[in-house]
């Protein structure tokens, strides 16, 4: 969406209803849920393989949905709608990482040779079903509730429902714009904070010294005889570093969003020409010697000296995660609190660490996404890469003897921008 009135109008109603440290509050007890039950179902698994980035992803999916809907739908329902949308996220992530021959050769689009266009029109119209499901239920929730002269919770999707009901032509929404806002809110808030956390995960467990240091300083903060709670996060000083180093090695959107000037102008001496797509390369910018260094090496340490020189906000250009600027990501603080919420609560529940002699590989590989082919069994795990941690771990039941092994996916990191570059 290009800087105007709508894109402004939207962002505006998503800070304001879902950021603010209210709303933050209010969503707790659905994030608390939700990472128990994660813990439970990670524990259930004692001695058997089991794939964590998938746990991560279910868990944080249903977390964006609670924050959506919660109230909307409940029991099989909610269920159901979890289902399908755990399948679509999926295959439109998939989808967003195919370099598209018809990008590079524009008088092939007609032809769409991959069938990407025409995939992308099922999904969006699969996208479309589920939306019009939710919106439905929530419409037969007010109802009923009206008969019944019942207050019920609001949740996002009521709110959104309410301003299209306005009539106001200024702050009214359109249907379609409802589900374009909900979809942005789910793929950008779900598979970023999923594959962030399993890198940070594959990253800790290569390293046993730095789970040592998380685990003292979970105990100290937290204690062995209570859960991680969310208000814990801002003392996890050690935590939050190994977070800021995860997201400097493996930013989960190493190209951001493209961007589109609109109009004409000078960067660095070069003529960026209006219209043209930009791509911030902030993977490279993140690992450039003369900014960081001993660039390749993970170390939480680097930001405990000096917390405040990186922060997410992108004010520190050697250092943009989440972007920077008026396109920052909108859902920072969300996603920091997210993220250090379900890895404290992974390390403090479980003891983890890799079998005998199997050592992690953790190296990127660059090239275009269909070298994947080569990984068929694996399944993608970010936007515009193919971002796959090969992880073969050992987990234990904290201060008990049982071993789990674990069985995760294997790992490349394709960019697309670089092979575009190189082909153009
Ligand atoms: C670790 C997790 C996350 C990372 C690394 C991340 C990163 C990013 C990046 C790099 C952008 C584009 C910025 C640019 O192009 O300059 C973005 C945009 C966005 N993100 Fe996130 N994000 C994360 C989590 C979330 C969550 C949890 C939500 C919502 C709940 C969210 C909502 C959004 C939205 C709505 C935008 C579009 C903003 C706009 O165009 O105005 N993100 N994110």
């Amino acid at each position: 969406m290009s800087n105007g009135h709508e894109w402004r109008q939207l962002r505006e109603i998503f800070v304001r209803e879902l950021m603010s440290s209210s709303s933050l509050n209010a969503g707790y007890g659905l994030r608390l849920q939700e990472v128990r039950e994660m813990v439970r179902e990670v524990y259930k698994q004692v001695g058997l393989p089991i794939n964590i980035g998938e746990h991560i992803f279910l868990t944080i999916l249903n977390v964006v949905m609670n924050m959506l809907w919660g109230d909307s739908l409940h029991g099989e329902d909610r269920k159901n709608v979890g289902v399908e949308f755990r399948q679509v996220v999926g295959e439109i992530v998939e989808m967003f990482g195919k370099p598209n021959i018809s990008d590079l050769f524009p008088v092939l689009a007609r032809f769409d040779l991959q069938g990407i266009k025409s995939n992308t029109k099922k999904l969006v119209s699969w996208f479309d079903r589920i939306f019009d499901t939710v919106i439905f239920h929530r419409m037969d929730v007010d109802v009923a509730n009206k008969s019944e002269n019942k207050e019920s919770n609001k949740d996002f999707l009521q709110f959104l429902l309410e301003l299209q009901n306005q009539g106001d032509s200024k702050t009214s929404l359109s249907t379609s714009q409802i589900k374009g806002l909900l979809l942005d809110i789910v793929l950008g808030g779900s598979d970023t904070t999923s594959t962030t956390l399993e890198w940070a995960m594959a990253e800790i467990l290569k390293n046993p010294e730095i789970i040592r240091k998380v685990q003292e300083e979970l105990d100290e903060v937290v204690g062995n005889d209570s859960i991680v709670e969310e208000s814990h996060i801002p003392k996890l000083h050690y935590l939050n570093s190994v977070l800021k180093e995860t997201l400097r090695l493996h930013p989960a959107l190493p190209l951001l969003v493209p961007h589109c000037p609109s109009q004409s102008c000078m960067v660095a001496g070069y003529t960026i020409p209006e219209g043209s797509r930009i791509f911030v390369n902030v993977w490279a910018v993140q690992r450039d010697p003369e900014a960081w260094e001993n660039l390749l090496e993970f170390q939480p340490e680097r930001f405990l000296k000096d917390p405040g020189k990186c922060d997410y906000q992108g004010n520190n250009f050697h250092y943009l995660p989440f972007g920077s600027g008026r396109r920052v990501c909108a859902g920072i603080s969300r996603a920091e609190k997210l993220v250090a919420y379900v890895l404290a609560t992974l390390l403090h529940s479980f003891d983890w660490k890799l079998p005998e002699g199997v050592k992690l590989d953790l190296s990127d590989k660059f090239g275009i996404i269909l070298k994947k082919s080569e990984l068929l069994d694996y399944p993608l795990q970010s936007f515009t890469i193919d971002l796959l941690v090969p992880l073969n771990l050992c987990m234990r039941e904290r201060d008990s003897d049982t071993f789990i092994m674990r069985d995760c996916d294997s790992g490349t990191l394709s960019l697309l921008g670089e092979c575009l570059s190189f082909l153009c």
